[in-house]
């Protein structure tokens, strides 16, 4: 091989991604690589809740058909957008060493400081839930878009407030936009923070290039994460938020869409980590995850 395809998004974001792996490929093989743009139908709808348009797959659906007809050699991916259950011809490949993991608040100093029934933009079920369970006073009004869209819908006064992956702003260059979430506040979404990179199941020899770039224990952190959404029946959309550190125990907790109830708990194994908050949730919450 010659020649890596990379496929991504065209957002900003997906774009800065694709270009740390393909820095990455280049250091650790000296290949060439050709970033190949795949729209994808989350891209081309912003005005409208996920859950509409279909809510699954959004966007991973074009990436995946692109990778499996063999337009392009791997697929790029911010890890906590993919699909919880991946198609068996599809192979996560690599995952880059994990960035900061926290939420940033930006529009005041803390949650606490938000002046009584602020509105805080956010589009994400997990953090509108964690808000209103955190200040059930708070008006939570739907921001979507790309990052820097979302930081002009604040300028523009749409909101008050609005929450960002500090991950994300990072990359963007605007580490110090708003204030980091303690995770003791807040827990993140699964996976967030770690890129992925996807080949195809059968393509050994993509999937040996990517493998150097492999950070283990992100790795192992983000399978976990991933394997609690799975026993959960759960995914990208759903209010779950859930860490896992690298001596194995993960962190989670789920709440009803509202923010009216919460279960938190902490296990090493994803499954038995699962049942047991399950087993402890209202009702309110425990319909969220019917298989
Ligand atoms: N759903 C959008 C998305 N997917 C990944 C990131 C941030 C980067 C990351 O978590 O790796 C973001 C933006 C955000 O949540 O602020």
């Amino acid at each position: 091989m010659n020649k890596i395809r990379l496929g991504t998004r065209g957002s900003p974001l997906a774009l800065v991604q694709a270009g740390m792996v393909r820095d990455a490929l280049v250091a650790a093989h000296g290949i060439q690589t050709e970033i190949v743009i795949i729209r994808t139908t989350g891209d081309a709808v912003q005005d409208r809740p996920l859950a509409e348009i279909g809510g699954k797959a959004l966007w991973t659906k074009e990436l995946d058909r692109a990778l499996l007809c063999g337009d392009i050699d791997c697929a790029v991916h911010s890890m906590k957008d993919v699909e919880t259950i991946r198609p068996p011809a599809i192979s996560i490949a690599a995952i880059l060493p994990r960035a900061d993991v926290r939420d940033r608040l930006i529009g005041a100093p803390s949650i606490a400081a938000l002046p009584h029934g602020a509105t805080v933009g956010t589009s994400s079920p997990r953090r509108r839930a964690q808000l209103l369970r955190l200040r059930p006073d708070l008006t939570i009004v739907m921001f979507r878009g790309n990052v820097d869209t979302r930081l002009a819908k604040l300028a523009a006064g749409e909101a008050d407030a609005t929450l960002l992956a500090a991950a994300g702003l990072a990359r963007l260059d605007r580490p110090d936009v708003g204030v980091a979430i303690e995770l003791d506040v807040m827990l993140p979404a699964p996976a967030q923070g770690a890129v992925g990179i996807e080949a195809r199941s059968d393509d050994s020899e993509t999937r040996a290039l990517l493998a150097v770039l492999d950070d283990a224990p992100t790795h192992r952190c983000v399978l976990a994460e991933r394997a609690l959404l799975a026993a959960l029946h759960a995914d990208c959309h759903s209010p779950v938020a859930a860490l896992a550190t690298d001596g194995g125990a993960i962190r989670a907790e789920l709440f009803a869409e509202d923010g009216s109830a919460s279960v938190a708990g902490s296990g090493d194994d994803p499954a038995a980590l699962a049942s047991d908050l399950l087993a402890r949730a209202p009702d309110s919450i425990r319909k969220l995850f019917a298989a």
